[in-house]
């Protein structure tokens, strides 16, 4: 499989919760690929958690950090990169995550809501109406989540290491022709 994607990038995009960060790490394992998390390099870079940067610099402050970050990042091959949710806001961000594969993982709000009911890590769900914001979220994002190569659902009992896999197995069908020179 490796050896099939050549060394292109692999990009999970989709809701917060659905897993990008846990499944992503199991990827870059089974790939040997490196594994990066732009949410853990926008910390590491300014010292900050996520809910202390949206506090001082606001969602538009963090958006621009975390555009920064993939524009370093899409620069690499042989990496698999979990975005934070709410990368395929900004255009500019897709002329990146076009350099590799994109793949949505795809969750029910039920599930994502169950899942972070008790996390107090994502700034946007600190919210009176926590569920009503992740469905007003999603609704905001399922057109833009639909541009990715390879649409993956996640269900309630699927565990990280079966999504992995079927994210390898559905790979070979979505590979983009690669230019030769
Ligand atoms: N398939 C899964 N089944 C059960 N729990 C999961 C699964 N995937 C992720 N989780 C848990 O859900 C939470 C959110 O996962 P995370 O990987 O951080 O998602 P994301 O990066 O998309 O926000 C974590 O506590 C993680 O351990
Ligand atoms: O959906 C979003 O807008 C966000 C998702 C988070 O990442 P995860 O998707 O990894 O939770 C993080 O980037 C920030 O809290 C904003
Ligand atoms: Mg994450």
């Amino acid at each position: 499989m490796s050896s099939l994607l050549q060394g292109v990038n692999l990009y999970l995009i989709g809701m917060m919760g659905v897993g990008k960060t846990t499944i992503g790490r199991l990827l870059a394992k089974e790939l040997g690929y490196g594994f990066v998390d732009t949410d853990d390099v926008i910390s590491q870079a300014t010292g900050k958690s996520i809910n202390q940067l949206f506090a001082e610099v606001g969602e538009a402050g963090f958006r621009k950090l975390e555009s920064d970050v993939l524009s370093q990042v899409c620069a690499f091959t042989k990496l698999t990169i979990a975005t934070g949710g709410g990368i395929v806001l900004r255009r500019e961000n897709w002329g990146y995550l076009h350099h590799g594969l994109i793949v949505w993982l795809d969750a029910p709000v039920e599930l994502i809501y169950n899942r972070l009911a008790e996390d107090t890590t994502r700034p946007l769900l600190q919210d009176v109406d926590p569920k009503g914001k992740l469905r007003s979220l999603l609704e905001q994002r399922t057109p833009l989540y639909s541009q990715a190569d390879l649409h993956i659902t996640v269900q309630e009992a699927d565990t990280p290491e079966d999504i992995a896999k079927r994210i390898l197995e559905a790979i070979p069908n979505v590979l983009k022709p690669q230019v030769s020179h």
